[in-house]
C-alpha cells in the first residue's frame, strides 16, 4: 500500500447559524481522516452525528465551514464525475429506462465515445448486477425497489468514479435482495482500483464489506474517535465470516461503541492516542488482534492484509 493517501480530510468542520441568533450548531469539528487507493470505509455513528454532512461535502454538493479535503493531492470543489454517488433513495431519473439512465451517466463520462460503445458499456454494468433480460428496458417505476438500487449502483460504477459514494444503499432494501447485492458490489469493486466510501448503521454489514470502519461520536460537536481495522481476509462470505477468531471481537467492539462510547466521548473534540503519532488522525483498533502474539501480528498487519481483494 502507498503510504500516500489518496483522500484526505482535514479539520472538517460543519456549524448551522441557529435560527433564533443564539449559538450556531457544531454538527461535527476537527475531523480528519485518510483513506487510501483502493480501500472499502465504511462509516458508522448514531443518527444526526453529521455521516451524509460529510458524504456531501465528499461529493461536492455541500461545503464545510471550515477545513477541506483532497483527492489525489488536489483540492475538492463541487461535484465531478471522479466522485459517483449512490443514496438511499436511488435518485434515478424517471422517464428514462434502466439502460438509458446508465447511458445518461456514461455520454456524461465519455461525451466522445460513439452511441454504440455507450450502449454497450452501460448494459455491460447493468448484467453485472443482474438486471438484464427485458428489465433494463422498464423504467423506474416498472421495478421493484431492489432492482431500482442496482440501477442506481451500475450506474455510479458504469461511470468509473475513482471514488465511489455510498450512503446507506441498501437501508431499505429485504434482506435477502440486500444480501445479493452486498455481494454484487463487492465483486464489482473487487474487479476494479476503486475506492469506496459507504455509510451504514449495520455492523454486520460493516464488517463483511469494509477494510476499515471509521466510528463517529455523537454531536453535536462530533468527531471520528476511531478507525477500526477489519482484520478479516478475503474473500469473506456472510456464512463463514461468523467462524472467523477475529469477528465477535470486532462485532463487540462496534456494539460496545455504539452503545456507550459514542455517548461518553460526545463533546470531546480531542481524541487520545492518534495515528502514527498524529494526533489529529483517529486511533487505529485492530479487535481481531487482541491477544494474538506479537509475531503473528507482524504477518496480520502486513499493509497487503487489508488490500487483498477477493
Ligand atoms: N440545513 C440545516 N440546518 C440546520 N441543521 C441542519 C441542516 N442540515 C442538517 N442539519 C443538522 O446536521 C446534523 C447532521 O445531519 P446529517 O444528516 O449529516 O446526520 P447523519 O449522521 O447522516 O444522520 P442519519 O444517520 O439520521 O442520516 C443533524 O443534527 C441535522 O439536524
Amino acid at each position: 500500500m502507498t503510504n500516500i493517501p489518496f483522500l484526505e480530510v482535514d479539520l472538517l468542520t460543519k456549524r448551522y447559524p441557529s435560527p433564533d441568533g443564539g449559538d450556531p450548531l457544531t454538527v461535527f469539528e476537527n475531523i480528519n481522516f485518510d483513506i487510501y487507493k483502493g480501500e472499502f470505509v465504511c462509516i458508522i455513528g448514531h443518527s444526526g452525528c453529521g455521516k451524509s454532512t460529510i458524504m456531501n461535502v465528499l461529493a461536492g454538493l455541500d461545503t464545510p465551514t471550515s477545513g477541506g479535503v483532497t483527492m489525489d493531492g488536489k483540492e475538492l470543489s463541487g461535484p465531478s464525475l471522479d466522485r459517483g454517488v449512490v443514496f438511499q433513495n436511488y435518485s434515478l431519473l424517471p422517464w428514462l429506462s434502466a439502460l438509458k439512465n446508465v447511458i445518461f451517466g456514461v455520454k456524461a463520462r465519455h461525451p466522445d465515445w460513439s452511441k454504440e460503445k455507450v450502449r454497450e458499456h452501460s448494459y455491460h454494468y447493468l448484467e453485472l448486477v443482474g438486471l438484464v433480460n427485458g428489465a433494463e428496458n422498464r423504467k423506474p417505476s416498472q421495478l421493484s425497489g431492489g432492482m431500482r438500487q442496482r440501477v442506481s449502483i451500475a450506474r455510479a460504477f458504469a461511470i468509473q468514479p475513482k471514488l465511489l459514494l455510498l450512503d446507506e444503499p441498501f437501508g431499505a432494501l429485504d434482506a435477502l435482495t440486500r444480501g445479493t447485492i452486498q455481494d454484487e458490489l463487492i465483486r464489482i469493486w473487487s474487479g476494479s482500483d476503486q475506492t469506496v466510501f459507504m455509510i451504514t448503521h449495520d455492523v454486520d454489514e460493516a464488517i463483511l464489506l469494509a477494510d476499515r470502519v471509521l466510528l463517529m461520536t455523537n454531536g453535536p460537536y462530533a468527531t471520528v474517535a476511531e478507525s477500526v481495522a477489519i482484520d478479516i481476509p478475503r474473500p469473506r462470505s456472510r456464512a463463514d465470516i461468523i467462524h472467523h477468531d477475529g469477528y465477535y471481537k470486532i462485532r463487540n467492539h462496534l456494539v460496545e461503541f455504539l452503545a456507550k462510547r459514542s455517548k461518553d466521548l460526545a463533546g470531546i473534540s480531542k481524541i487520545s492516542g492518534g495515528q502514527n503519532d498524529d494526533p489529529q488522525q483517529p486511533k487505529i483498533v485492530r479487535p481481531a488482534l487482541d491477544g494474538v502474539s506479537s509475531s503473528e501480528i507482524d504477518s496480520a498487519t502486513s499493509p497487503n492484509l487489508l488490500k487483498v481483494k477477493g
